[in-house]
């Protein structure tokens, strides 16, 4: 499906969208829910990812594919390995046969488990024979994916003995590993994290627990995007959030005051405000907590004009897609000015923004929804616009709330 989007000339905005739950704590909820039945969640994500995570859940025998996600892909990998009695074959679309999951494959077969690779060494898919974990203490590199380590955290309380991970390396992606050990407080799961080790305490049973997972903050960050490049005055109401999230995405909040954009709670809803225009010409910023808005960001200093350099971004290669081979020919096609390495982006001062460009979105969700706030600016096309759905699937729909014309061509 190929998308063209466009906005009125007015920019003043003002609406409400409701965001469908974070995918990050709704694949934690369904594993923990799997191991402990009487965990009860609300506010899932009706996004692909844990619709196929659900699914590759109920699974036994057999193969289990879960296309383009992640997350299941590292998160199943872990419980399967503990489940004894099951014997599956993990695997997924041609780019997840790509995304390296040794780190995890070592550190437990170094617990004892039975995993195999039926291609190319270190990557899916993977045949998996569960069996009962006994040994709890194994190290493994931190600073790949903080999934792999999630994945083992999410286990952890269900092993006989419970785990102590030791963390090898500059850890990346943090808030991730925390928003999994907050999870497993909520269902009063004990553990630690101190400087380079996590300790968590076996639980058998778990006393009913309501997990209320909260709307997903990467997917706020379209609209903080829109906000930016939108006209001072404008508002958009997002619901629903806490103030204490989880989500290491929820930094948002103070990057985007960068981009003259404040966030205010009312209950559970986020008022976004543009106040006022950028003060600054160019900005800098260190996401290796927050990988998952770097594209957002790039277009939105685009969008605006301004001057960037994105450091911490060495996960990017390993996502989706390659994001920053991704951003470089996207931006480009648009006029920018950019410049990648392995690990970091610069934008620099852009002579054009041309109109009516065809954006690829190269199976991942999130180069279709970075670029469509653009369309504040400039109309344009996206290619493959399907994509959202591995997190987002009423992104257009929501679009149109905020009077974007979004046709398909
Ligand atoms: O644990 C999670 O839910 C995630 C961790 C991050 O991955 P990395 O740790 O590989 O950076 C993030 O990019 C991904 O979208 C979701
Ligand atoms: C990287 C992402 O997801 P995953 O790694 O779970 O596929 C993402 O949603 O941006």
């Amino acid at each position: 499906m190929k998308l063209h989007l466009s906005t009125p000339s007015n920019k003043l905005l003002q609406n409400n969208i409701q965001i469908t739950g974070s995918k990050s704590e709704s694949n934690r909820s369904l594993l923990l829910q799997a191991l402990y039945p009487n965990i009860n969640i609300e506010n899932l994500s009706n996004s692909d990812d844990a619709e196929v995570m659900q699914k590759g859940l109920k699974i036994d025998n057999g193969v289990v594919d879960i296309h383009h996600a992640g997350t299941a892909m590292r998160f199943l990998t872990g419980f399967f390995a503990s489940q004894e009695g099951k014997e599956v074959t993990l695997t997924g679309s041609q780019r997840m046969t790509e995304r390296p999951v040794k780190v995890l494959v070592e550190a437990l077969q170094n617990l004892g488990a039975e995993i195999s690779y039926e291609k190319n060494e270190g990557y899916p898919p993977i045949h998996i024979k569960g069996k009962n974990i006994e040994e709890n203490k194994v190290s493994l590199p931190a600073n790949i994916s903080s999934q792999y380590i999630s994945s083992l955290l999410l286990i952890a309380p269900s092993l006989k003995n419970g785990l102590e991970l030791e963390l090898v390396g500059k850890i990346t992606s943090v808030p991730y590993i925390k928003m999994t050990l907050a999870l497993l407080a909520q269902i009063g799961v004990e553990n630690t994290f101190e400087g380079n080790t996590i300790k968590v305490s076996p639980k058998p049973n778990v006393e009913s627990t309501n997990l209320v997972v909260e709307s997903d903050w990467s997917s706020a960050s379209y609209y903080y995007s829109i906000a930016a490049l939108s006209e001072v005055g404008s508002e958009i109401t997002l619901s629903a959030y806490k103030s204490n999230s989880l989500q290491g995405d929820s930094v948002l909040q103070e990057l985007y005051t960068e981009f003259g954009v404040e966030t205010q709670f009312e209950g559970n809803t986020v008022v976004l405000k543009k106040v006022e225009n950028p003060k600054e010409q160019k900005v800098q910023f260190d996401l290796s907590n927050a990988p998952d808005i770097a594209q957002t960001i790039a277009v939105t200093c685009f969008g605006l004009g301004m001057e960037c350099h994105l450091t911490g971004l060495h996960t990017l290669k390993i996502k989706e897609t390659d994001r920053l081979e991704a951003l470089h020919t996207e931006l480009s096609k648009l006029g920018a000015n950019i410049t990648v390495t392995d690990k970091e982006l610069t934008l620099s001062l852009s002579e054009a923004m041309n109109a009516e460009v065809a954006i690829d979105t190269y199976n991942d969700h999130r180069m279709a929804m970075a670029f469509a706030p653009l369309a504040m600016k400039i109309p344009l096309y996206v290619n493959d616009a399907e994509v959202v759905s591995k997190s987002y699937p009423d992104f257009w729909k929501d679009l149109e709330k905020l009077d974007f014309q979004v046709k398909t061509v």
